[in-house]
């Protein structure tokens, strides 16, 4: 799914209201039904007040659509118009005349703070203040309202993003924004509902197709992609009949160091698990018996150093490489990074925790990255790397720089996993929370190396790895409970991942009529 800017959503907008000859309150019309029937199958009719904060836009026009429908449908429904200016859009206006139409509790004008209303804990407040048109922060009594209506235990629905989220730039004031229980937004997830420092305010979103124009949304290149099962799908490779294990290739992974040959161990597995054809692991001599023991089917070669890795030595050539889970930094080990780099410049190779602290304390070591070399660090070693920024923006926006100058791809892990390949941004929707675990990385970074000796591309390997990787993960967590997955889960569930993917879903007995 492609995730739009607001810049590119007005467009689409206006787009699709000259092709399709509809007009700019029909749209709005559409996108109205869809929250009322979402709210009334969950309703059901029940006279709970519905309190809905209305601004002065098309935001707002949407809250009084919805609350002009649950009016005709016989719900309890209190509309507030948030005056935070003498100006009303058109299609505003419209609907303002419309609820008044159908109801004679007129919408309540809010001017302060001696217009906020009691709130029980068991009313609901929609929140339509504003939408993808805010323009400035929330201030003054604006502000204070939505720091009321978050004092509020009642259930928070907000209409396309919470009022005062920008939708696809930093927030300014984290108190003036509203903390919603459920989001429900037109066509697209916004792009900080999938960012650290804002999708708290958007923790649960559905999406709804207002049925935009599709020829816009097809050509128009987004702000980033949303990876789920449907994407998967499409990178997945399907095997032949007459294929071999020479035809998935033979990774090579080179970790370890004594205490952690576990990362050698667990990247070794992860490889063979994701479909390598043969994997060799390269590590120092105490783990030898290790692995040998631990994953016999993979073969495995050691330094002449007991401890730590001085020099890779190896008489094959491997059709991918993982380099780096549990190295160390010493710098013999920093002189084999370096040689590995110089000598293997045509293996696609992705570089995980001590590779990517080397390189960010060696910085000149950068330039020897190899062209489409994957490097998949956390939020702290991403820092080391990039140095530090501002806001989840211009992380992204440095990260871009950085992918760009020295041709490499970044996958920046963590609750919604960004992959960056220059311009092109592709956010993983698979994962969990159980999923923040020792090794997990080293599952990953194997992950990775396994699709690539198989022949995906290195951008494929990376976003269809780290897709793979959080829904094996969310397999485990639903097997075990988020505190107890441990990494060994989840790469034991990388086949039920592969099985998921084409799993075809069993009709629900239970699902509401949609009709209702
Ligand atoms: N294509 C779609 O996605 C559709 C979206 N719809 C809805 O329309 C809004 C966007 O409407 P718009 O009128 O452009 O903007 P807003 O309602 O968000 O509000 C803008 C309004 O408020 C003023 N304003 C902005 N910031 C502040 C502030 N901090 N303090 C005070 N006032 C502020 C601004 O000047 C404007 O006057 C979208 O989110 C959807 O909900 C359509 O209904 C269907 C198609
Ligand atoms: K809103």
């Amino acid at each position: 799914m492609k995730i739009f800017s607001a810049e590119q959503l007005y467009e689409a907008d206006k787009v699709t209201v000259e092709k399709q000859q509809i007009t700019s309150e029909a749209l709005m019309e559409r996108a109205g039904i869809q929250i009322f029937n979402w709210l009334h199958q969950r309703l059901n009719g029940a006279p709970v007040p519905i309190r809905i904060f209305c601004g002065i836009g098309n935001n707002g026009g949407d809250g009084l659509v919805v609350g002009r429908m649950l009016i005709e449908h016989g719900y309890n429904v209190i509309v507030y118009v948030v005056n935070c200016s003498d100006k009303r859009s058109k299609n505003f206006l419209l609907n303002y005349d419309r609820i008044k139409n159908v109801t004679k509790k007129w919408p309540i004008l809010m001017k302060g703070e001696d217009d906020f209303p009691e709130i029980n804990a068991e009313d609901i407040i929609v929140d339509a203040i504003f939408g993808i048109g805010l323009n400035r922060c929330p201030g003054g009594w604006v502000k204070k309202l939505i720091q009321y209506l978050n004092e509020s235990s009642a259930f928070k629905l907000a209409i396309d993003i919470p009022s005062g989220l920008y939708p696809n730039a930093p927030l300014e004031d984290t108190e003036a924004v509203l903390k919603a229980n459920h989001t429900l937004t037109f066509q697209t997830p916004k792009l900080a509902f999938f960012l650290p420092e804002t999708a708290p305010y958007a923790s649960n979103f559905d999406a709804f197709e207002i049925g935009l124009d599709i020829e816009f949304l097809q050509t128009t290149e987004p702000l980033a992609q949303l990876i789920g099962k449907l994407e998967a799908q499409r990178f997945y490779r399907p095997r032949e009949k007459f294929d071999h294990k020479g035809t998935y290739g033979h990774a090579l992974i080179v970790a370890g160091s004594y205490g952690k040959i576990g990362a050698a161990v667990l990247s070794t597995t992860a490889a063979f698990r994701i479909g390598a054809g043969m994997v060799t692991a390269f590590v120092p001599k105490c783990g030898y018996s290790i692995l040998q023991t631990t994953v016999p089917e993979a073969m495995v070669v050691t330094d002449s150093e007991n401890d730590y890795l001085t020099q890779l030595s190896i008489e094959f050539e491997p059709s991918a490489m993982g380099i780096g889970m549990g190295i160390g930094k010493k710098e013999a080990t920093v002189k084999a990074l370096d040689g590995i780099l110089k000598s293997k410049k045509d293996i696609p190779m992705v570089l995980d925790a001590d590779a990517l602290n080397i390189l960010s304390e060696k910085k000149s070591m950068l330039k020897l990255l190899p062209k489409n070399t994957i490097l998949t660090p956390h939020p702290g070693e991403l820092k080391r790397l990039i140095g530090d920024w501002k806001n989840d923006y211009d992380k992204l926006e440095k990260t871009r720089q950085f992918s760009e100058k020295y041709e490499v791809i970044v996958i920046i892990k963590g609750a919604y996993t960004v992959t960056v390949y220059g311009e092109k941004l592709y956010i993983n929707t698979t994962g969990n929370p159980g999923m923040g675990t020792a090794g997990s990385g080293d599952a990953l970074c194997g992950v990775i190396t396994g699709l690539l000796s198989q022949g995906y591309d290195p951008l494929l390997a990376s976003v269809f790895g780290v897709y793979m990787h959080g829904r094996a993960g969310d397999i485990a967590a639903g097997q075990l409970g988020y505190e107890a997955v441990m990494t060994g889960d989840v790469i034991d569930n990388l086949s039920e991942a592969y099985l998921d993917l084409f799993a075809r879903q069993e009709p629900s007995t239970t699902e509401p009529d949609e009709k209702k």
